[in-house]
């Protein structure tokens, strides 16, 4: 009824406005007025009293656009702002982007509840969009979720290779959870990546465009440029071999590029926005299209999920385009976040002296030998591990982003089928009830004095459910690798900026919506002067 009454004020103002006569101009502003009062007034006061159960929407003043540029320009302070305007109770509320609204789940219990339940909120949703965004065509994309059936026209190597019959899509999750989880098929990944790493750590290799000075004792390093570089280096010829780099010699260029301005891939920005990144991607494209033409027999360091993944696309008949942007997807997930959190650990240890001497202490056994020992690393380092989950807190800015398949009751609130669910993890990862009055702060033993804290529900640095990210183990070894060499190979210092103050600690990039762990803005970075340690020499 009211909802009729606004649009009868409505109506009657715009054709007011739309008449040649000046003198309806009086009447129309009034009314518009009112209409506009009555929309907010029943918007966000009477029907949410009226309707108690309904999750309730943050106000916004432009109908239909709602909270839309909000979400892309400082997705956090918007949700910030949510949280502040239902008072801090965390019950799920809603925004309204483009017309559409989006509920937003920040209680830990909720966050459980969601990614435990996953019939009512979907994941595979989300996967369509990511898959149409990183360019499948519709119809590898119906293929990719099409069920085979066993039966006489079978391809002869469905049943070995997915004796469960399950989509492309979920089959390829499948394989990755292979390649991932603890087993032979990581250790293989892990123990190669870990080697190039550990190749690329020692005085005698660290050549590169991160090198910014250099003389016989010393160097100046881009942070920014060393971790992006060893990282996207050690991963990209860990799962293609050296053959990548063949068919794309400047693999690591294009691949930043391609990093920095993926937002823009994911959130469907149209192409004629980004002409930086859509040459990049062709680039890498052309590499992957020649890559897939190879021979198996002549891809001989590829990765094992690499060489099945290639297989599985081409036994579903995935036309060559979508099956190089399928492998530029998993590509990319393989190395952006692992960079992003790298520069990060690195930036946050640095900057505190009595932090690098603990940890280059706990870590010194690893290196008796001239390799890295990984395994020691990974099990004896437990403030090197609270270090790293605590820098994840600070910096993930990810969400993660599931449908509403049924209407279900989250902390009494009713979210409605078609709704799209958002967990905003940097929410998670501040909420005062959960973290105390540091959350704010840098605390390297956090995790140490409460290792529950790392299985907490308001901890998602990886995701949960479904999408619980398998390359976790893989990560946590680049990350704590990469730190522990660095520090007991060098010796580290900070000099002072070009301006001769002191460098600023890099910022977060808030502006941009982010798909993993936030990135450092643009024009910022940490320098830092090496020398090889008294024993690396
Ligand atoms: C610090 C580094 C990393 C972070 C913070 C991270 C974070 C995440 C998150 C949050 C998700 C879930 C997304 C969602 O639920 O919407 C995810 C999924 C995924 N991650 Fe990671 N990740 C990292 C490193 C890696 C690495 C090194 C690999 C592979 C080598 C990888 C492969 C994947 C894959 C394949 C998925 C999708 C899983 C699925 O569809 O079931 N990630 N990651």
């Amino acid at each position: 009824m009211l909802t009729d009454l606004f649009y009868g004020i409505f109506s009657r103002a715009s054709l007011a406005l739309n008449s040649q006569n000046s003198e309806p101009w009086i009447w129309a502003l009034p009314g518009l007025c009112i209409a506009y009062t009555i929309w907010r007034m029943w918007s966000f006061h009477l029907s949410p009293w009226m309707h108690s159960a309904e999750v309730c929407e943050v106000p916004y003043w432009v109908p239909f656009l709602g909270h839309t540029l909000s979400l892309f320009i400082n997705a956090a302070g918007l949700i910030n702002r949510g949280i502040k305007h239902f008072r801090g109770s965390y019950e799920p509320f809603s925004i309204r982007v483009l017309g559409e609204r989006l509920y937003i789940v920040t209680a830990p219990d909720d966050v459980a509840m969601v990614y435990n339940n996953k019939v009512n909120f979907s994941w595979d949703a989300y996967m369509e969009k990511l898959l149409e965004s990183f360019g499948l065509s519709e119809l590898a994309r119906k293929v990719s979720w099409h069920k085979p059936q066993p039966g006489p026209s079978e391809h002869p190597r469905m049943r070995s290779m997915n004796p469960q019959y399950k989509s492309l899509v979920h089959l390829i999750e499948d394989i990755y959870k292979m390649q991932l989880l603890p087993g032979d098929k990581l250790d293989a990944m892990l123990n190669n990546v870990m080697s190039r790493l550990d190749t690329w750590l020692q005085w005698s290799n660290l050549h590169g465009p991160f090198v910014m000075e250099s003389s016989s004792s010393a160097r100046t390093i881009s942070t920014k440029e060393l971790c992006a570089h060893l990282i996207t280096d050690s991963t990209t010829r860990s799962m293609f071999g050296d053959l990548i780099f063949e068919y794309e010699p400047e693999v690591i260029t294009n691949l930043a590029v391609f990093n920095d301005l993926s937002w823009a891939c994911v959130f469907g920005v149209p192409t004629i926005f980004t002409p930086k990144l859509n040459k990049a991607r062709k680039r890498l494209a052309i590499a992957v299209q020649r890559y897939l033409e190879t021979p198996a027999k002549e891809r001989t360091e590829e990765a094992w999920s690499v060489g099945s993944i290639i297989e599985a696309t081409k036994m579903w008949g995935m036309d060559e385009e979508s099956r190089v942007s399928m492998l530029l997807m998993i590509w990319w997930a393989a190395h952006s976040n692992t960079i992003n959190a790298c520069f990060w650990v690195l930036a946050h240890v640095i900057y505190d002296p009595s932090l690098v001497a603990a940890l280059r202490k706990e870590t010194e056994p690893a290196f008796k030998n001239k390799d890295m020992d990984i395994s020691y690393i990974m099990q004896h380092c437990p403030l090197l591990e609270s270090t790293y989950l605590e820098v994840l807190r600070l910096v993930d800015g990810a969400m993660s982003i599931r449908r509403v398949e049924v209407d279900t009751f989250l902390s009494g609130k009713l979210l409605k089928a078609g709704g799209l669910v958002i967990i905003p993890y940097r929410e998670l990862h501040q909420n005062p009830n959960v973290w105390g009055d540091t959350t704010q702060r840098f605390v390297p033993e956090r995790f140490l004095r409460k290792p529950k804290l790392s299985s907490h529900s308001s901890y998602r640095p990886f995701g949960g459910g479904v999408s619980y990210c398998p390359g976790r183990h893989l990560a946590k070894a680049e990350v704590c690798g990469f730190l522990a060499a660095f520090l007991n190979r060098f010796e580290i210092d900070v000099p002072l900026g070009a301006n001769g103050k002191a460098q600023r600690f890099p910022q977060l990039d808030m502006t941009k919506p982010a798909t993993g762990i936030t990135a450092c803005v643009a024009d910022m970075d940490l320098f830092v002067s090496i020398k090889p340690s008294n024993w690396a020499k």
